[in-house]
């Protein structure tokens, strides 16, 4: 299927797009096991190397290049349900427009999966932002992939008995036996926002008129776009950082995404208890940043069979807020194993936001009008990349409470919170290299 030499570009394209004029990767036998004992057997392309990881399942039709590096796919080996993957090969993440260094298309500076499974890899590729090919960059990043295996066996498998573990095995590993049960690697039973998350706080955009901190879990890049285009401030800080110690520096709190068991993000959600109850400026979270702030409030966040993964998920509003309305249907991107329960009654002074179409899964948690606080909470992710754009302007929802907020406070007190705290100074560190991925 593969080979080493380079591809010729037909005529007719020539000039049109940038075509692989790189040596593709090596192809060698592949084999992907499941530790419910199935096996599938194909070519391998990228890396040449053997992993093992939790096998998931993504039914998105475009945006291979934004899920790869979306820091949530962290320790999972990603199906993609459709199938022919590659056709546009791998964009540049750079363009003078970027000022903030957050990058233009990529979601983290390097693949982020630990291996991608697809029935046909597509060796040519054409459009006019690519620079290499599918296979030549898993091959940089030593990311394994394998092609030419039933996509839609896998995916019914993954659908029936759920998220499974397993291993690509590349090369003469190929040629052994499947693992045995307890050689598995369950990726879930680490820490993987710990790994994810920024070390040291950066800032983005210092000049902004808003100043937003993020919490980091392992933030998609157009989260920070999606802040720093709209004029916020962005401080980004550690996903154990105690944000009350530096609170009233900032005008809202906004938390990110991450990769695992919501579970290992406890310290996180006692952290956010404490400013929920004397901090009273807005919050919103995505997807690990929601399950957060729903622990925050009481809720259990639980394992899902399959999770969502996609940009088809129809989330259905319950309550009205902002740009969104109750009673409307919003088409979303999605990516999670986790969910917050559903609980009747819900925890006083909070109530559900959206609801999952297809599966009936808690999407959205708002603190209620009675409360007199503002925080938003989503299962899916607003800022899309890939997928559609319905629920975007929830950021400038989001940014308009903290701005209406902070004059609110100007006019009445100037110092609501009022209270002396010692404030521990930020890194000086350069911002994370987002931008150097591709
Ligand atoms: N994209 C995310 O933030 C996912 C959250 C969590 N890791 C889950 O799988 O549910």
């Amino acid at each position: 299927m593969f080979s080493r030499n380079l591809i010729r570009v037909p005529r007719l394209y020539r000039g049109l797009a940038t075509h692989a004029t790189l040596p593709q990767s090596t192809s060698l036998p592949a084999v992907l096991h499941l530790k419910t004992g199935q096996s599938f057997t194909g070519r391998s392309f990228g890396a040449p190397r053997s992993i093992y990881g939790e096998t998931v399942f993504s039914t998105s039709i475009t945006s291979y290049t934004e899920s790869m590096t979306d820091p949530s796919y962290r320790g999972q080996i990603l199906v993609f349900t459709t199938p022919l993957i590659g056709n546009y090969g791998v964009p540049h993440n750079t363009t003078a427009v970027d000022t903030q260094n957050v990058g233009v298309v990529l979601e983290s500076p390097s693949i982020q999966c630990s291996a991608v499974v697809v029935a046909d890899v597509a060796e040519r590729f054409s459009h006019h932002t690519a620079v290499e090919s599918l296979a030549s960059w898993c091959a940089r990043y030593n990311v394994p992939g394998i092609s030419g295996v039933d996509t839609r066996a896998i995916t019914r498998l993954l659908r029936d008995q759920g998220t499974t573990l397993g291993r690509l095995a590349v090369g003469t590993d190929a040629t052994l036996s499947p693992p045995k049960a307890e050689e598995y690697w369950d990726p879930t039973t680490e820490n993987l926002v710990a790994q994810a998350s920024t070390k040291v706080p950066y800032d983005l955009n210092p000049t902004g008129d808003v100043k937003i901190a993020v919490l980091d879990f392992g933030a998609k890049a157009n989260i920070l776009r999606s802040l720093v285009r709209r004029g916020a401030a962005v401080t980004v800080l550690p996903w154990d950082f105690d944000f009350n110690a530096i609170r009233d520096r900032y005008d809202g709190l906004f938390l990110s995404n991450g990769p695992g068991d919501p579970n290992h993000c406890t310290p996180a959600a006692i952290n956010l208890r404490r400013t929920l109850a004397e901090w009273n400026k807005p919050v919103f979270g995505i997807c690990m940043g929601h399950q957060v702030i729903g622990m925050a409030a009481g809720l259990d966040a639980y394992r899902m069979t399959f999770g969502n993964r996609g940009h088809n998920q129809p989330v259905l509003a319950l309550a009205s807020s902002g740009s969104i309305r109750a009673g409307r249907v919003y088409v979303t991107s999605q990516n999670h194993q986790y969910a917050l329960r559903l609980q009747d009654p819900f925890p006083e002074g909070w109530e559900p936001f959206f609801i999952n179409c297809n599966d009936s899964s808690v999407e959205g948690i708002k603190s209620t009008a009675e409360s007199g606080r503002r925080v938003w909470g989503v299962q899916f992710h607003p800022e899309s990349a890939g997928g559609p754009l319905d629920t975007i302007e929830m950021f400038t929802d989001f940014l308009a409470e903290c701005r209406a907020h902070k004059l609110q406070l100007g006019l009445q007190t100037g110092d609501v919170m009022g209270a002396k705290q010692e404030v521990p100074a930020l890194g000086k560190e350069a911002p994370r290299p987002i931008a150097a991925a591709a």
